[in-house]
């Protein structure tokens, strides 16, 4: 049975008995937010991340969803990328095709992914033009603040020292405001070279939803979800504050296990 509760504006809360839990939940949350943006606007704009998450989004390729989501109005986005061969193992891209898009009928179309041929640089530069072309024609919804992206759903995971899609602690793209997609080629885990999303775009988007799971990330849950003093070191994933869009943390219990739950109202 998960625990759910409320933390200001640090989203809602959700802690899950089992991994298996989880991505059931996940599986039933992602199935219905494609439900509501596809009869609202008639497109699911959904950027994924790497890691774990691909795996636990793997029940959407069972039934029900299988056939009950509306695949052809899904449109595939990443919300960080690595910049390698997109048959390489550490591609995102080919990760998500293996883990689900092979497996359920998306439009080979709708699926953007990176230009895995040209530097890390003209990669983001490539993916952001493409992204506006899309923005222009309401296929990606836009912001009523600004003109960042409005992405339905934004799928993040979390490394144990708080980053998010290729955000890391002390880089400066986390101060990008201009960009929506950014690279670097300094990374701390490899490969080095990544385009990610910004914060302004994570910020911008209907839904973002952070899995976390693992006791590897608990420390990290606890300073970007519970009210830390001013001294604690603030992870990129306490950046992730969306301007007008719902945040759903999906963790586990490990993960959650540094959590204040004094500080919960569930
Ligand atoms: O490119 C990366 O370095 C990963 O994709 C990364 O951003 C990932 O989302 C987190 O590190 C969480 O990964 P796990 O869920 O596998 O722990």
């Amino acid at each position: 049975m998960a625990v759910s509760g409320a933390r200001d504006n640090r989203g809602e809360v959700r802690i899950h008995e089992s991994l298996d839990e989880l991505s059931a939940i996940l599986a039933d949350y992602i199935a219905e937010l494609s439900e509501a943006s596809v009869k609202e606007r008639g497109a699911f704009a959904i950027a994924l991340s790497g890691g774990s998450l691909v795996g636990l989004i793997g029940k959407l390729c069972e039934a029900p969803y299988n056939k009950t989501v509306d695949w052809s109005k899904w449109y595939i986005f990443w919300a960080d990328e690595r910049v390698v061969a997109k048959n390489h193992t550490d591609s995102n891209y080919k990760q998500a095709k293996d883990g689900l898009l092979s497996k359920v009928p998306i439009v080979p179309s709708h699926v953007h992914s990176i230009n895995d041929s040209v530097s890390a640089e003209e990669a983001a530069e490539e993916y952001e033009f493409s992204i506006r072309q899309l923005v222009k024609t309401r296929v990606v919804g836009v912001s009523e603040i600004g003109d960042c992206p409005k992405f339905d759903l934004i799928l993040l995971g979390m490394g144990p020292d708080g980053h998010i899609a290729s955000l890391f602690p002390n880089n400066s793209v986390l101060n990008e405001r201009d960009e929506w997609v950014t690279f670097i080629t300094d990374s701390p885990e490899p490969p080095p070279e990544r385009i990610t999303f910004t914060l302004p775009v994570i910020n911008s988007a209907s839904n973002v939803a952070m899995v976390v799971t693992g006791d590897s990330k608990a420390e990290a849950v606890h300073l970007a979800i519970d009210d830390v003093g001013h001294d604690c070191p603030s992870p990129p994933a306490r950046m992730v504050q969306p301007m007008k869009g719902k945040l759903v943390w999906f963790l586990d219990k490990p993960a959650a296990s540094k959590l204040d739950r004094s500080q919960f109202s569930e």
